[in-house]
């Protein structure tokens, strides 16, 4: 048996394209949903990743505004710039590149963005939401992770889900989803005894570890959905860097039922859904009078 591929582009073109449609609505009512992305330091990997977001923010229609930072910059100079970005009418969005530099105190600075502007979902209001079962924005990585796992199922009520980490960002509030939609939830990380056994009984498994290939092809229970998030840099034959996700891939072709590639899987609904949360921070600023928010369908 051979597992069916998510194909994490297409699904990720198809979202920009609704997002698109329901900005060109937004535009006859004056309203162009804008996105601000600060970026600290000169990390090669953020630099390629606010890139595409650049890109693509401006082909759905989204206006977007860069900051780019030195290295050296202040946890109060960055808490500054919030502060002006979160008084900005056209500025829906903002989200600060993680990792920030070592000497920048991250959860201050985060924890000082409008939580209607915090359009990665970070911030305890909207992590405190997501919790409670209220309207919340959800963190992009795992709302595009849950996007392709109802590609491959539409059952995910009483499916045991495994999710590997359980980082703020996207292993818990990949579990909260999950739990959500009536899977059964465990989480496991660094300290959990015999994953390999554990991930066996998971129909539904999400990698979140940020270790190449740390999941092995016969980790994978028969037929199951995979889902792998990790974005991980080696060096290739050829000696030049390539991206392998958390699964040992080839391994997991024949155990899985579906999986995800890397890349081309999670990476690119992250962008999407980051345009989504966007669009609907702009809506949600005139509730009501701009019509629905941009749901799952
Ligand atoms: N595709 C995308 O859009 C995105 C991809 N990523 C990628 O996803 C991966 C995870 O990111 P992130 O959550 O930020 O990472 P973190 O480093 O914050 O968290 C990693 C988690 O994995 C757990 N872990 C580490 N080693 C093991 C192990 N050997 N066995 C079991 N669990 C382990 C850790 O456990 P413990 O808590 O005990 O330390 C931790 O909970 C990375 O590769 C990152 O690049 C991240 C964001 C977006
Ligand atoms: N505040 C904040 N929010 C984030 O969401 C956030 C962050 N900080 N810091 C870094 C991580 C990582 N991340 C990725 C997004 C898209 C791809 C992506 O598009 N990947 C492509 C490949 C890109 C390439 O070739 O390098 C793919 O998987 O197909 C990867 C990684 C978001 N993150």
């Amino acid at each position: 048996m051979t597992a069916t591929l998510i194909d994490g582009r297409a699904v990720a073109e198809r979202l920009r394209e609704r997002v698109a449609a329901r900005t060109a609505e937004l535009a006859r009512h004056g309203v162009i949903p804008g996105l601000a992305v600060v970026l600290v330091g000169d990390d090669p990997a953020s630099q390629v990743y606010v890139g595409s977001k650049t890109k693509q923010a401006a082909a759905a229609g989204l206006k977007h505004f860069d900051h780019r930072l030195p290295a050296t910059a202040s946890t109060s100079e960055l808490i500054a710039l919030v502060e002006q970005l979160n008084a900005r009418s056209d500025v829906h969005g903002i989200l600060v590149q993680l990792p920030l530099p070592a000497g920048v105190d991250s959860a201050a600075v985060l924890a000082v963005i409008d939580p209607a502007k915090d359009v990665d979902g970070f911030h305890a209001v909207n992590a405190g939401r997501l919790a409670l079962g209220q309207d919340a924005t959800v963190p992009c990585t795992p709302l595009g992770c849950l996007i392709l796992i109802r590609e491959a199922t539409r059952e995910l009520a009483g499916k045991r889900a495994v999710v590997v980490g359980r980082s703020n960002i996207v292993g818990k509030p990949m579990a909260q989803l999950l739990l959500q939609n009536d899977c059964t939830v465990t989480i496991a990380h660094s300290r959990t005894r015999d994953l390999p056994q554990l991930c066996r009984e998971a129909e539904i498994l999400v990698a979140a570890i940020g270790r190449p290939k740390a999941i092995a092809g016969d980790w994978i229970r028969t037929g199951a959905i995979v889902i792998d998030v990790g974005i991980n840099r080696v060096a290739g034959p050829d000696g030049k860097n390539k991206l392998v996700g958390d699964v040992d891939f080839d391994a997991a072709l024949s155990h899985a039922g579906a999986i995800t590639p890397v890349p081309g899987g999670v990476g690119p609904m992250t962008i999407a859904c980051l345009l989504m949360n966007t669009v609907n921070a702009a809506i949600r600023t005139r509730a009501g009078a701009l019509g629905p928010l941009i749901g799952l369908k």
